[in-house]
């Protein structure tokens, strides 16, 4: 028997499951393989970023998975005398959600898994394992092992076009790539007890930098409580079966451990590595396949949602022949730098919290009160400064400066403005993620910026019709390829702009003045946005139409695509003005 599909995805974890829903979304068919019997039930990540959630959103499972979820989730990190030494409270929503959430990964998994259901292209098959891969010009074939509820199992094939490995820090597809899996695995084994029936009910995150024995206490919701607790060199693993030894370690955490409802505990270590490629020929790897990272900054189950959200419109793009299959080559070249930052920030902060010598703890926590007394250090803590944004230097991104090189290095004279002259680099939002604000539009009040945009590519200018900024065969062509214009302008001009512009780009009014500021500070009047949200290009009007053309050369789009639509103006191709992966 085999059975064929466009894309096959090895894993239905957290990763899996959202890039089967982007597949499923873009129309694209999808098997996703699992081979335990069912979702795994117990928690495991426990926190969930503004950016996770505004992915959940473009799935459409928001309303799915807010039941779950606990915003404004503060981490505090204790010394050994239980005093606050940093508090993490990012505040602000740039994207609209709160900068972080509490959430029961069980249940936010299985709001995934049922999302799948609307679409008839794509299938979970439990217990069924991935056992060998053949790779060739057109497709790769996968080997994989049914068990059937007897116990018994039978063999088959599955044909697809790519397959991707999802199956966490184990994972067998990375290791038939053959890529390296680079980093450290420090030998610190920690002890995680989750509960049912949290006994304390005090909500967030409490870091335990005691030296007498780290710990982390989380509230989450539905009232589940977690702990984790370090284990010292000369305890041996089987002893957190012990029921008494794990009262012990909760002793100084909970009035009385023995009404506690466990769900699991259980013992793990830390790794910090990452592929040295997520991607070789037809086959790539996603989440902790590509990347292992500590828990402290709750980043393992963020990263793996990035690199899904990464993926997924690439994966698509190439399946509908829109670009050529070297767009799967910038997955890696933009996932690799922001999980390698998150892995090197996670692995700092164990370092922090680890100490078990006095002496140590006592030059931490003098050295922390020490920032806490500047208002700016304090500052740079509580509002995460030090999180690392997602920013692709290279990739799918047009420099900025390559689209109007005079005006980027003329001098100022005369009093002339020039908006290029020092803003390009330093406020280019070339390669980050758009804001998500609150805006109207005709039919639409008070809602997220991302629900009016579209599913797929988007050109915006503000304050003007991007349409009227564009040669009329580019309008077509990018109509064709399934985008969006969007005309961005302040709510006070709305009226006009829909009758002077609604016919042919959608009128998003800024009520809060944020993306007329975000326009304002960078110096640009249009962008050209990713299906992920992320700038493409960004330029005044006027050039648009050679970002426009910069945006396909560096989404590799397929040439036979773009001349059939455009007959009359062949796409430029001019490396110059193009950043490749
Ligand atoms: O990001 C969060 O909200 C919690 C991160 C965290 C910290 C320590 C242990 C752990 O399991 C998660």
């Amino acid at each position: 028997m085999t059975v064929t599909t466009d894309v096959l995805i090895a894993g239905a974890g957290p990763v899996g499951l959202t890039l089967a829903n982007f597949l499923g979304k873009y129309g694209v068919r999808a098997i996703v393989v699992e081979q335990l019997p069912s979702l795994i039930d117990y928690p495991r990540g426990v926190g969930l970023d503004d950016e996770s959630f505004r992915t959940i959103q473009s799935l459409g499972l928001a309303e799915e998975v807010l039941p779950f979820t606990v915003p404004q989730h503060v981490m505090r990190l204790v010394n050994g005398h239980g005093d606050v030494i940093l508090t993490n409270d990012p505040k602000g929503e740039p994207y609209g959600w709160t900068r972080k959430h509490g959430f029961l990964q069980p249940e936010v998994d299985n709001a995934l898994y049922e999302g799948l259901a609307r679409y008839q292209g794509v299938e979970v098959r439990f217990a069924h394992t991935l056992t060998d891969i053949a790779e060739d010009a057109d497709s790769v074939t996968a080997t994989v092992e049914h068990t059937l509820e007897d116990g018994s199992t039978e063999t088959f094939e599955i044909v697809a076009k790519y397959l991707v490995g999802c199956e966490g820090g184990k994972s067998p597809t990375r290791k038939w790539m053959g890529v390296n899996f680079e980093g450290k695995s420090p030998s610190t084994r920690w002890v995680v007890v989750d509960v049912n029936n949290d006994p304390l009910g005090t909500p967030n995150v409490y870091l335990g930098a005691d030296p007498a024995r780290p710990y982390v206490s989380i509230g989450l919701p539905h009232a589940v409580r977690r702990w984790e607790f370090m284990l010292f060199d000369d305890e041996p693993s089987e002893k957190v079966e012990d029921d008494a030894f794990v009262a012990e370690l909760l002793k100084d955490h909970v009035p009385d451990s023995t009404k506690l409802d466990v769900i699991r505990r259980r013992v793990f270590t830390h790794h910090g590595r990452i592929a040295s490629s997520f991607r070789k020929g037809r086959v790539l790897i996603a989440g902790d396949a590509a990347h292992l990272m500590p828990v402290w900054m709750g980043q393992g189950w963020n990263s793996g949602v990035r690199d899904a959200t990464n993926l997924g419109w690439k994966l698509a793009s190439v399946l509908k022949g829109h670009s050529d299959d070297r767009l799967l080559d910038t997955y890696t070249t933009e996932r690799t730098d922001h999980a390698k930052a998150m892995i090197d920030l996670s692995m700092t902060f164990g370092s922090i919290i680890k100490p078990t010598d006095r002496k140590i703890a006592f030059l931490r926590d003098t050295a922390a009160s020490a920032m806490n007394v500047l208002p700016q250090v304090k500052e740079y803590f509580t509002d995460m400064k030090f999180k690392p944004i997602p920013r692709y230097s290279s990739g799918v991104v047009v420099d900025q400066k390559t689209l109007a090189p005079g005006r980027a290095d003329a001098k100022v004279g005369g009093g002339r403005f020039i908006p290029f002259r020092n803003t390009v680099e330093k406020n280019s939002p070339v390669g980050l993620q758009i804001i998500q604000p609150r805006v109207n539009t005709a039919t639409a009040t008070n809602v997220r910026l991302d629900d009016v945009m579209g599913d797929w590519w988007t050109i915006a200018a503000w304050g003007n019709d991007p349409t009227r900024l564009l040669d009329p065969e580019d309008v077509k062509l990018f109509r064709r390829l399934g985008g969006t214009f969007v005309t961005f302008i302040s709510e006070t001009q709305r009226p006009w702009a829909e009758q002077e512009f609604g016919y042919s780009s959608t009128v998003v009014g800024d009520t809060t003045n944020a993306l007329k500021t975000w326009f304002d500070v960078r110096s640009v009047g249009a962008v050209i946005l990713r299906p992920d949200h992320f700038v493409a290009a960004a330029c005044l009007a006027q050039d648009l139409p050679k970002a426009f053309h910069a945006t396909l050369e560096a989404a590799h789009a397929t040439l036979a695509t773009v001349s059939s639509a455009t007959p009359t103006a062949p796409v430029e191709t001019t490396p110059s003005t193009t950043a490749r992966a």
